[in-house]
């Protein structure tokens, strides 16, 4: 098993080049937040500007629209239920599917359109409510790069072990059977890339709070957007968001996800020296 450490986030967070623009730094769409979850895409969204992405777009339930201008005018907004969510994940090179997306009706069919609209070119971040309906539904996997973010009950739903089961190796042996990177998390997060097995150092149960794993997503997906290769991305991106958590619970008892997303381009920027 690999350790996550600081050194290694450290190789895959560098300078950014001179010669760039926003669209150097990836066109990131989050897709989730119903009615009632509006909060989860807003984390999400946010978390993805503040570590980096250069443009982000929410799809999501239109009353999210104020609240989410409100909280975070770098981020554009669409109807998840309108047609332009099709040309819209054709667009992005990242999509984020499920932070607050619900499992209702509309929930499946906005899913559905997300799967059926992305390509094998594109990095799509799977977590929350999307986990749970490709589960319930037994969906066919998208074509397309991916990262799947289940917690022990979502990993339990995905992957058919019962919680007390979740061994390493039994986690292991089920995410060989599901395309791309599994982060399973919990208060001693693992990823599973191909054969091996990497153990996150950071992160603590000051993170234990509604709004931490939708803050993980865009982290992710921000990262997807600015380093390559994916897998390293996705493991430096692990390791950052539970690191920050830390250096917010030094002088606090909760690292609320927007106290993590505000921390980040400051620890992105010693990161990056
Ligand atoms: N502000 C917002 O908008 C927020 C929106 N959110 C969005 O809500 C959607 C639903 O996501 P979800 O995670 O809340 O619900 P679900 O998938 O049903 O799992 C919970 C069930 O599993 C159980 N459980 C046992 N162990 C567990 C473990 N280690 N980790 C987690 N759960 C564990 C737990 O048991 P209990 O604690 O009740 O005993 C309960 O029965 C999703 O789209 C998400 O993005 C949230 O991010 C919150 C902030
Ligand atoms: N006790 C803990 N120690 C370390 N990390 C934790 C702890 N509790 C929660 N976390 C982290 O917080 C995040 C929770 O994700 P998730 O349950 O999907 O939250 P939500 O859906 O509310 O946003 C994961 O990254 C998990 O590893
Ligand atoms: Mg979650």
């Amino acid at each position: 098993m690999k350790q996550l450490t600081e050194q290694f986030a450290q190789s895959v967070v560098r300078p950014r080049a001179r010669d760039t623009y926003k669209g150097s730094f990836g066109k990131i769409l989050i897709v989730g937040g119903n009615a009632h979850f509006g909060g989860a895409a807003i984390m999400s969204a946010s978390a993805a500007v503040y570590a980096g992405a250069g443009l982000v777009s929410v799809a999501t339930d239109p009353v999210n629209r104020h609240a989410l201008h409100a909280r975070l005018p770098e981020a554009m907004i669409l109807d998840a239920t309108a047609p332009e969510l099709e040309t819209a994940v054709r667009q992005a090179t990242v999509i984020v599917v499920g932070p607050g997306l619900g499992t209702d009706g509309t929930a499946l069919t906005i899913l559905k359109t997300v799967f059926a609209a992305v390509n094998a070119k594109q990095v799509m971040i799977i977590d929350g409510s999307a986990i749970t309906l490709v589960a319930s539904h037994h969906l066919d996997y998208p074509q397309a790069q991916l990262v799947w973010t289940p917690h022990q009950i979502e990993w339990q739903r995905l992957s058919g072990l019962p919680l007390a089961a979740q061994t390493i190796e039994a986690s292991q042996k089920a995410a060989a059977k599901i395309p791309g990177i599994i982060v399973a998390k919990s208060s001693q997060t693992h990823v599973f890339v191909d054969e091996d097995v990497y153990e996150n150092t950071a992160g603590g149960p000051a993170m234990a709070t509604g709004g931490s794993g939708d803050t993980l997503t865009g982290i992710i997906a921000a990262f997807a957007g600015q380093f390559q290769p994916l897998d390293k991305a996705a493991l430096a991106a692990v390791f950052v968001h539970s690191r920050v958590a830390d250096i917010v619970a030094m002088n606090s008892y909760v690292a609320l996800p927007t106290m993590v997303i505000r921390e980040l381009p400051t620890y992105l920027k010693q990161l990056s020296e």
